[in-house]
C-alpha cells in the first residue's frame, strides 16, 4: 500500500479564470485534479450513489442483461482477476437511448430514471467542459467533445471483513502512480469530483464509486492532434481505431495480470521458503531480454493469451542455480519471475475460459470399417474421439459414478489408504498446486488382485458385496475397451496384431470440489497431458468443464455427450507413434458450484516400462523423435514438475517434432 497520501490540486470552476494553469499543471504532472462548484447539487450525488448501491444488489440474472455494447462496457461480473470487483455500464451517457435501454432492461423504476438521466445529463456537460478547457489550455482553439461518446461507470467493490487490507481493488484506498512511479494514496473529499484512476481496500465495507469516461469522437478515429504536432514534438502515434483498441485491451489482461503477479511476487520475495518449496518458475520476458540469456524456447502457454504481444511465458523451469539468476535479473526489472505455486494459488492459469465449444469426432464401434479415417484423423488431429456402441451398459455407469461419490465421501483418513504405489497412484488429496482435486486410484485395473485389494481398503465387500462386484466389471468392460481401442489405433498406423493386453492400465477416480465459494473458471484440474499411451474418461454428465488446447494453442471447451466415452491420447501414445498420435493438452475448470465426478482409465505403458518409438514408424522422412526411457523414471519427472507448465519429454527428445500445421 502507498505509505504516503497526496493532495490532489482542487479546481475551482466558479473562479477559472485564475486557475488555468494550475490545471495544466495538474494534468500534465499529476495526471488528475478535483474540481468544487462544479455545479451538481450534493442531493443528486447522493441519490446516485444510493440509486447505483441498490442497482448492484438487484439480483444476478438481471444485472446481466446490461449486455456489452464495445468490450467491457456492459456488466462485470467478479471473476479470478478481480473477485471484488463488480461493475455496471452505460455505453454512452450523452445519449438518451443508451440510459433509456439501460433502464428498461433492469427494470427501473421512473423516479430512478430521473435520478439516472439528470445525474449522467449534468456529469456529461461537465466532463465536455473539463475536456474543452484542458484543450483550451493546449492551445487548441474550438475543441468541442460535445459529440464524443461518454461511458458511465457504476462499480462496487465488495470489501469485507475477510478482505485484508490493502487487497488491490479498492474505501479510502484510491491510489495513483506518482511521477516517481511510486503510488500514492488519494484520499476521498466530500462534495467534489475526482478528474481522472488504481482501487485498493482500506475498510472493511462495499465501496462504491460512479465514473464518466470521455471515450472517442463520432468517427472512433484517435490520433494526437495536428496542433499539438512540430518540430519539438513530433508525432509520437499513429492513428487508429478506438473500437479496434477497445477489443484489444478486452482480449488482454496484460497490465492487470502482470500487475497482480509482481504484486505478489513482491510479497513473497522475501521469503526464502517460496524459492525453496517452487517447484517451478513461470516466467514473462520480452524477446529482446530472452534472446540476451540464451534462452530460445518460447512455448507457448495458457497465459500467452493473456500477456501483451511483446511478452512470452516461458515454460517449467525448475529451481536450479540459473533460476536464481534469472530471479535476479527479475529483481533489476529485465524479467517477471513468478514462482508456479503463487500462479495456481491464484487461480491465474485460468484467466480465461474457453470461449468455444468444440464437437469432437464420434466413432460408431458397432460400425468401425466406415468409421477407420475419422479415428486416424481425430487422433493425430485433436488428439482425442468419443465411442459409442461400446458395449458397456448404462447401470453400471450409473452405479459406478453412484460408488465413486460414495468413496470420495469416507472419512479423510480411510481414504488415505489408498497409498501411492508409483507417483500419484493412489489417494491424491488437495494440495497447494490443486487445491481442488482429489483423486483415488487403483494401481493396475486389469488385475483382479489390485481390485480386491482397493476393495478390501474400504470394506466395500462387507458393506455391499455387489459394490466390489460393480467395480471389477467395469474395470474388465472397460479393460477390454481400452485394449481394442489401442490396438484399432496402433492398426491405423500399420502396426498390425498387436497386443496390449499385457499394459498395465491405472483406473482414477477424480473429484473437484466445486462449490458456491468457487469462482467460475478456476481450475480444478490444471493443464496438462496424460502420462498414459491412451485414456477412456467418463464425464460428469452433469458437470462440465473439461477444455482441451487446440492446434491453435486456445483452450475449446468439450461438453459431455450422455451414453459416450472421451478417448485421448497420452505422452507415451505420442513417443510410441513417433510423434503421429497427437498427445491433447486439457484441463476442468468450474462451471458449475457443486463437485464434480470422473473416472479415467490410463493405459499406461508395456509391462517391462521401456518406452520407445516404434522401429516401423521411423524412416527417412519420420526420423526418432525420442531415444528410449523407463516409463517410472519419466513418471517421477513429471512428479517433480509442476505439470501445468507442459510435458517433460523433452527430457528424451532426439529432434523436435514438426509444427502441426
Ligand atoms: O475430469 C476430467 O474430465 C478429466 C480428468 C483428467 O484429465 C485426468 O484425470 O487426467
Ligand atoms: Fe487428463
Amino acid at each position: 500500500m502507498a505509505v504516503e497520501k497526496i493532495i490532489v490540486p482542487v479546481i475551482d470552476l466558479a473562479k477559472f479564470e485564475e486557475e488555468k494553469e494550475k490545471l495544466m499543471v495538474a494534468v500534465e504532472e499529476l495526471g488528475c485534479f478535483r474540481v468544487i462548484n462544479h455545479g451538481i447539487s450534493e442531493k443528486i450525488m447522493a441519490d446516485m450513489k444510493a440509486l447505483v448501491e441498490h442497482l448492484l444488489k438487484l439480483p444476478t440474472d438481471v444485472k446481466q442483461r446490461n449486455t456489452d455494447v464495445i468490450s467491457r462496457s456492459g456488466y462485470i461480473e467478479p471473476n479470478c482477476l478481480g473477485p471484488l470487483y463488480e461493475s455496471l455500464g452505460i455505453y454512452d451517457a450523452s445519449s438518451s437511448i443508451d440510459i433509456h435501454t439501460f433502464c428498461s432492461l433492469l427494470d427501473i423504476s421512473s423516479h430512478d430514471r430521473e435520478i439516472l438521466s439528470t445525474f449522467a445529463s449534468k456529469l456529461h456537460d461537465l466532463i465536455v467542459d473539463l475536456a474543452f478547457k484542458v484543450g483550451q489550455g493546449l492551445g487548441i482553439k474550438d475543441c468541442s467533445f460535445q459529440e464524443w461518446s461518454c461511458n458511465l461507470r457504476m462499480n462496487k467493490y465488495n470489501f469485507t471483513k475477510e478482505t485484508v487490507i490493502g487487497t488491490y481493488e479498492s474505501n479510502e484506498g484510491f491510489e495513483i502512480m506518482g511521477s516517481m512511479g511510486n503510488f500514492l494514496a488519494v484520499d476521498p473529499v466530500p462534495g467534489t469530483f475526482f478528474v481522472n484512476i488504481g482501487d485498493m481496500g482500506k475498510k472493511p465495507k462495499p465501496r462504491i464509486t460512479i465514473v464518466l469516461f470521455i471515450l472517442a469522437p463520432k468517427d472512433n478515429k484517435i490520433e494526437p492532434q495536428a496542433e499539438l504536432i512540430d518540430y519539438e514534438h513530433p508525432k509520437l502515434f499513429e492513428s487508429f481505431n478506438y473500437m479496434k483498441y477497445r477489443k484489444n485491451r478486452g482480449s488482454t489482461t496484460s497490465i492487470a495480470v502482470l500487475d497482480l503477479l509482481v504484486r505478489h511476487l513482491c510479497a513473497r520475495v522475501v521469503d526464502g521458503d517460496t524459492m525453496a518449496s517452487a517447484t517451478g518458475w513461470l516466467v514473462f520476458v520480452s524477446d529482446v531480454v530472452s534472446r540476451d540469456i540464451g534462452l530460445q524456447s518460447v512455448h507457448r502457454l495458457d497465459l500467452t493469451g493473456v500477456l501483451s504481444s511483446d511478452l512470452r511465458v516461458l515454460s517449467d523451469l525448475s529451481v536450479q542455480q540459473e533460476d536464481r539468476g534469472l530471479f535476479l535479473l527479475a529483481l533489476r526489472g529485465l524479467l517477471t519471475v513468478v514462482p508456479v505455486l503463487i500462479l495456481t494459488e491464484f487461480g491465474l492459469d485460468n484467466v480465461i475460459m474457453a470461449m468455444e465449444e468444440i464437437k469432437v469426432p464420434i466413432i460408431d464401434l458397432a460400425n468401425f470399417e466406415v468409421e477407420k479415417e475419422k479415428l486416424m484423423e481425430a487422433v493425430s488431429g485433436l488428439g482425442c474421439f468419443r465411442v459409442i456402441n461400446h458395449g458397456i451398459l448404462e447401470a453400471i455407469v450409473v452405479d459406478m459414478k453412484a460408488l465413486v461419490r460414495y468413496l470420495f465421501e469416507l472419512p479423510y483418513k480411510m481414504k488415505q489408504r489408498n497409498i501411492n504405489i508409483f507417483p500419484n497412484s493412489g489417494y491424491v488429496e488437495p494440495s497447494r498446486f490443486s487445491h481442488l482435486y482429489e483423486g483415488l486410484g487403483i494401481y493396475d485395473a486389469s488385475s483382479p488382485f489390485d481390485i480386491q485389494a482397493f476393495c478390501s481398503l474400504f470394506d466395500l465387500s462387507s458393506h455391499d458385496k455387489s459394490l466390489s462386484k460393480l467395480l471389477s466389471t467395469y474395470a474388465t468392460k472397460l479393460h477390454d475397451l481400452i485394449v481394442d481401442l489401442a490396438s484399432k489405433v496402433a492398426e491405423g498406423l500399420g502396426i498390425i496384431e498387436f497386443s496390449f493386453q499385457e499394459w498395465p492400465c491405472h483406473l482414477r477416480m477424480n473429484r473437484c470440489l466445486f462449490t458456491k465459494e468457487t469462482m467460475l473458471g478456476t481450475c480444478g484440474v490444471n493443464t496438462h497431458s496424460d502420462t498414459s499411451f491412451i485414456t477412456i474418461l467418463l464425464e460428469d454428465d452433469s458437470n462440465e468443464g473439461l477444455e482441451i488446447l487446440d492446434s491453435f494453442g486456445n483452450f475449446v471447451a468439450i461438453n459431455p455427450v450422455p451414453g459416450t466415452f472421451l478417448v485421448n491420447i497420452g505422452d507415451i501414445g505420442m513417443v510410441w507413434s513417433n510423434g503421429r498420435l497427437h498427445n491433447v493438452k486439457h484441463r476442468v475448470i468450474c462451471k458449475k458450484s457443486k463437485p464434480r465426478i470422473s473416472i479415467t482409465l490410463f493405459m499406461q505403458g508395456p509391462k517391462d516400462s521401456k518406452i520407445e518409438p516404434r522401429a516401423e514408424l521411423i524412416d527417412s522422412e519420420h526420423p526418432q523423435l525420442y531415444q528410449s526411457f523407463d516409463y517410472l523414471e519419466y513418471r517421477k519427472v513429471r512428479g517433480l514438475t509442476a505439470t501445468m507448465v507442459g510435458d517433460v519429454l523433452h527430457n528424451w527428445v532426439i529432434a523436435e517434432p514438426a509444427i502441426m500445421p
